[in-house]
Order: structure tokens, then C-alpha cells, then sequence
């Protein structure tokens, strides 16, 4: 039992000024606190209007992660009282400044646990010194090559580990003392950073090929052995190795990849919530991908496994699909090809232009897309002239420009239903204000995978499912979409933020049922909503 400094120096089991005089008793500590005791409603209504005396958006932040720092049980009651306004603070797009910003905020190093390629030896140390005895079962882990649309951070990316396991616990309910997040130092190649004299990380550049991977093989190992329970969740790893270990491991153990996965169904979500809003059928939809890295492939992965369950077949499935990268519209013989793109090329013979293919207005013009979806990182790459060539062709265009964060969106959402006369369906993957025109309120769905990887994680844990399939990813998809409300004008393709604990649950139940019907979760568990509420975690003292 942990007492006196220790214990308010501990995030997971300090109350602050809410210990019970009993409470100080036991654990030593009296006179340690001044002698009135708050309770946690009192010490949220005071942070909270503290909270708002905070000018910009990174000194909120910062103020929360000092909450976070010191106090969880505080913490996540206050963000489960202001889920709408702290979610972009504490993750996308406020996120993306703390990282930019690590070295000259660092306060704390938020109970994460930093590993470093150069020391493979100690893996295992590190990993039971960061658990420090806790039961973990939810591990994100992130080596920062990709991180959201802003490219390489190194140690810095740490963030967004601690970033993903915050909404979990705030979306799912997890318990905040059973996660650990990880930080894989494997160099960077971010100069700027390599030349700041505060840099935090290893200076020197990224570490590939087998060292890279063998480390990454020597870290799942270590995580199997000490944590056999846990999930382990990729995050922002890069374009040449996030699907690798992601095949490598899938069937393996309970892992997931959040920027394949969990953006390939939060957009299949979104697109059948607009599908069931425009009244249209999914196989009567083609779908034009601008930025066919990790997120893009995995989106067109999903879409395309919906189209095969809806009864195509493999060939005609993959007639639905147009891959544009930088090289333009993807070919069968176009230079460069990642694995993942292959799957989804075109052929030459198919277009009397092929050589005009270079630039999305023509491709679109060409192809006439009904789905436009944008993971390229490319500001604005979503012209009027590119809008309006697709709305030409289609009575609802599906546009859903989500790079992150918001100074790599591909078009401002309020832009996309100018340009259409208001017959856009659109969704961002920031959160984005409502828009009235023309007599409507139009409100945009948030196509973020923070909508969907905590009822997945959730769900796949509370009924320690072996794996993550994608049966149950498809289940998560069809769950949350069949919450969309498609009766009023100008609603949202996905349910809104303000109810993302409620449908969370939803997502978990149905993704733990998928589990218990296909024989992969443990056989004591039979009923998957009572598996998902005996595991969910309250905020309260
Ligand atoms: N909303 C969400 O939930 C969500 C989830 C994952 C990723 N994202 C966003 O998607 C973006 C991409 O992430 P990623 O992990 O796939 O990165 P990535 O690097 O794997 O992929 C980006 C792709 O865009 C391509 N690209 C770059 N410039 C281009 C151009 N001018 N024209 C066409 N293609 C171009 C790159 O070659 C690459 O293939 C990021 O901004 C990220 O924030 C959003
Ligand atoms: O982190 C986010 O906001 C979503 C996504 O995982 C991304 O990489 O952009
Ligand atoms: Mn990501």
C-alpha cells in the first residue's frame, strides 16, 4: 500500500483534496493537505473555470495534462463532463502542436515508457519498470514516423500514445491504471528536430530494415510474455512498415492498427451512414482515393471486403476502386507501387487518356467518382473545380477530406456544401462547427478512428477475444452506422461526439458478440453486454 507522498504523488491512486479525513488517516496522510475536503464535483467546478480563464488552446491543454499528470480519476470525470470541448484539446488537432512542441513543454513523462532501438536489451526492464506491478491490458505504442499528417516526431510522437489511450478510457471505459504507452525511439529523420539542441529523442536518423524489425519483433515478444492479457494497438508508424507488422502479427496476437483499421471502418461507417442518408446501395458507389498510403489502402481494403459480403465478386468488387498518389491515378505499371496499392490498380487499356491521369481534376472528370476520399496530407487539394467536376455527375458526391490535422484537411467542409448547393455528404476528421445555408443546419460527421478504436479495443478485451478479425471490425462498422439518424436535413453521416460514451458501448457489444459467435473469446463469456459493463471503469473516487 502506497502512503503519504508517495500515494498523492501517484496519478492512479492520488485524490488531492478529496481524501476523507478516514482516508488520511490510513494512509498517512496527515497534514499533508490543507484541511478542507472537496469533493470531486467541487475540484472539477474549479479546474473547469480555471480552464476557461486559459487563452489559447495549448495553455488549456497543458493545464489538463496537468490534471492528468497528477490526478486520473479527476481527469476523465472532468472529460466525461466536457467530452465536446476537451476532445479536440487533449487529442486531434490540439494534439498535433504538443507534439510540435514537446521538447520546449516537457513537464512529465506521462507514465509512458520509451524504448530505444539502439538498446534492445532493455525492452523488458523498461516494460515492467512503466507497469510497475499494474495489470496492463492495453498497450498503444507509436515509433512516430507517420504521426497523423505531419510526418516524422521521433520521441516526441509520444503524445500521441498517451493521446489514443486517453479517448479510450474517456470513449470506452477502460481502466486508466491497465494502459501503457509506448514510445519506440527508432531515430528520426526530421532534421529540424535532429538540429534543436532540446531534442529529447536519439540523434540520429531512423534505423531500418532487419534492425528495425527485429527490435519490433524483439518488443511484440516482450509484450507476450509480461502482458498475455493485453491488446496492443499501432499507432503513426510509417508507410513502409505499419502494414508489414501488422501482417506479421494479426493472427499471432490481439493487435490492431488503428491508421489501417480503425480509418478503414470509421470511413465505411461513414460512408453507409450517408448512403442510408442519400437512400443509395454501397454497390452502386465508385470510390476515388487521393492518398494511397497506410490510410488510404486500408480504407479501400474495408469498402471493398463490404462490397464482397454484399455478394460481389472479388473482380467485380475491385472495379469500384481508383487509387490516386502522387504519381496520379494508379496503374498496374505505374512506378513505385506499394504492396497494398497492387491490390487496387487499373489497367492502362481502360482509358483512351491514361497519360492525362496525372491530376485529380482530370481523373475525376474521367472517372466520375460518387466517393471522394482524401488521406494525402495535401492542404486544399479539394479545388472548387475538382468539387464541382464530381458534383456534375452525382446528385449526393460523398466527400470526405480527412488528413489531419486541420492545416493538412484537403477542403475546409463548409466549402463542400457551398460548392454542391448544399448536396454534399461530408465528414472531417477534425471536428468541425455547424454550417447553416440555405435554410438548413448542416452538421458534419467526424470520420476520426477515435469514433470507433475504443468500442473495438473495448470489445475485443472484454471478453479476451484471441484476436482482432475482420468479422469484428466489420460488426464495429455496421454498429456505429446503424446509429446514424438519416431522417432530419443536413445531419451528420456519422453520431456525434457529445455521444461517443454511449455509442462506444454499442460498438464494444457488437464487436464482443461478433467474438463469441466465431468461437474466438475466452469460453467463459457468453453474454456480450454483460462482458462489456462488468469491464468498464468509472470515474469516481
Ligand atoms: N481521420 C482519421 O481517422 C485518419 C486516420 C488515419 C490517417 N488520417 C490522415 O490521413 C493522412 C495520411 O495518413 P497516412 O498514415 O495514410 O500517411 P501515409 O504517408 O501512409 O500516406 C499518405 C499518402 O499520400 C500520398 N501523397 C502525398 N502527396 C500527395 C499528392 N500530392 N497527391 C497524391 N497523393 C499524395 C503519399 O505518397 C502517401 O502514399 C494524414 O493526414 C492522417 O492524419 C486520418
Ligand atoms: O489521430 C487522429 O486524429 C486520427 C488518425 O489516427 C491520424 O493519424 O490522423
Ligand atoms: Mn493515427
Amino acid at each position: 500500500m502506497e502512503i503519504g507522498q508517495a500515494r498523492l504523488n501517484n496519478p492512479f491512486l492520488n485524490k488531492g483534496t478529496a481524501f476523507t479525513m478516514a482516508e488520511r488517516q490510513t494512509y498517512g496522510l496527515i497534514g499533508l493537505l490543507p484541511p478542507r475536503v472537496k469533493t470531486i464535483e467541487e475540484q472539477a467546478a474549479e479546474i473547469y473555470a480555471l480552464y476557461q480563464t486559459k487563452d489559447s488552446q495549448i495553455e488549456k491543454r497543458h493545464l489538463l495534462m496537468e490534471v492528468f499528470n497528477t490526478n486520473r480519476t479527476l481527469f476523465f470525470y472532468l472529460m466525461e463532463m466536457h467530452i465536446n470541448e476537451f476532445m479536440p484539446i487533449v487529442y486531434d488537432p490540439v494534439i498535433a502542436e504538443a507534439i510540435e512542441q514537446y521538447n520546449e513543454r516537457y513537464l512529465k513523462p506521462q507514465d509512458a515508457v520509451y524504448l530505444n532501438v539502439d538498446h534492445p536489451e532493455l525492452i523488458e526492464t523498461s516494460l515492467k519498470n512503466g507497469a510497475n506491478g499494474r495489470d496492463i491490458r492495453l498497450i498503444v505504442v507509436s515509433d512516430a514516423q507517420g504521426i497523423l499528417g505531419i510526418g516524422d516526431w521521433g520521441v516526441n510522437g509520444v503524445d500521441i500514445s498517451v493521446g489514443k489511450l486517453m479517448v479510450y478510457t474517456a470513449a470506452a471505459g477502460i481502466d486508466p491504471a491497465q494502459v501503457l504507452p509506448i514510445s519506440i525511439d527508432a531515430g528520426t529523420d526530421n532534421e529540424q528536430l535532429l538540429n534543436d539542441p532540446n531534442y529529447l529523442g536519439q540523434r540520429h536518423h531512423r534505423i531500418s530494415g532487419s534492425t528495425y524489425f527485429d527490435f519490433i519483433d524483439q518488443f511484440v515478444t516482450s509484450v507476450e510474455k509480461l502482458f498475455p492479457n493485453s491488446l496492443l494497438h499501432f499507432e503513426d508508424f510509417g508507410r513502409g512498415t505499419a502494414a508489414k507488422i501488422l501482417d506479421q502479427y494479426q493472427d499471432r496476437i490481439l493487435t490492431f492498427n488503428d491508421d489501417i483499421q480503425g480509418t478503414g471502418i470509421i470511413v465505411l461507417a461513414g460512408v453507409l451512414g450517408a448512403l442510408k442518408i442519400a437512400k443509395q446501395d454501397l454497390v452502386d458507389q465508385k470510390f476515388l482515393s487521393f492518398g494511397a498510403g497506410t490510410a488510404g489502402t486500408g480504407i479501400a481494403k474495408m469498402l471493398y471486403q463490404e462490397l464482397l459480403r454484399q455478394g460481389l465478386t472479388p473482380d467485380e468488387a475491385k472495379k469500384h476502386f481508383y487509387l490516386v498518389d502522387k504519381q496520379g491515378l494508379l496503374f498496374d505499371d505505374t512506378e513505385g507501387l506499394t504492396d497494398k496499392q497492387k491490390a487496387f490498380t487499373r489497367q492502362r487499356s481502360e482509358f483512351d487518356n491514361d497519360a492525362d491521369l496525372t491530376d485529380l481534376k482530370t481523373i475525376v472528370q474521367t472517372v466520375q467518382p460518387t466517393v471522394l476520399i482524401g488521406t494525402s496530407t495535401v492542404h486544399n487539394a479539394f479545388t472548387e473545380d475538382v468539387i464541382k467536376a464530381m458534383a456534375q455527375h452525382c446528385e449526393r458526391p460523398i466527400i470526405f477530406p480527412i488528413s489531419n490535422p486541420t492545416k493538412k484537411i484537403e477542403a475546409d467542409p463548409v466549402d463542400l456544401i457551398k460548392w454542391t448547393q448544399g448536396r454534399a455528404l461530408v465528414a472531417a476528421g477534425i471536428p468541425v462547427d455547424d454550417f447553416d445555408y440555405q435554410g438548413v443546419s448542416y452538421r458534419f460527421g467526424q470520420a476520426n478512428n477515435a469514433l470507433i478504436y475504443p468500442g473495438v479495443g473495448v470489445g475485443a478485451l472484454a471478453v479476451q477475444a484471441e484476436k482482432i478479425d475482420d468479422e469484428m471490425l466489420a460488426a464495429a462498422a455496421h454498429a456505429l452506422s446503424n446509429l446514424v439518424d438519416s431522417t432530419e436535413s443536413g445531419a451528420p453521416v456519422l453520431p456525434p461526439v457529445s455521444q461517443l460514451r454511449q455509442f462506444s458501448k454499442v460498438v464494444a457489444t457488437a464487436v464482443a458478440q461478433s467474438a463469441i459467435d466465431q468461437g474466438i473469446a475466452a469460453p467463459q463469456y457468453h453474454d456480450a453486454s454483460q462482458a462489456v459493463a462488468d469491464f468498464v471503469w468509472e470515474a469516481k473516487y
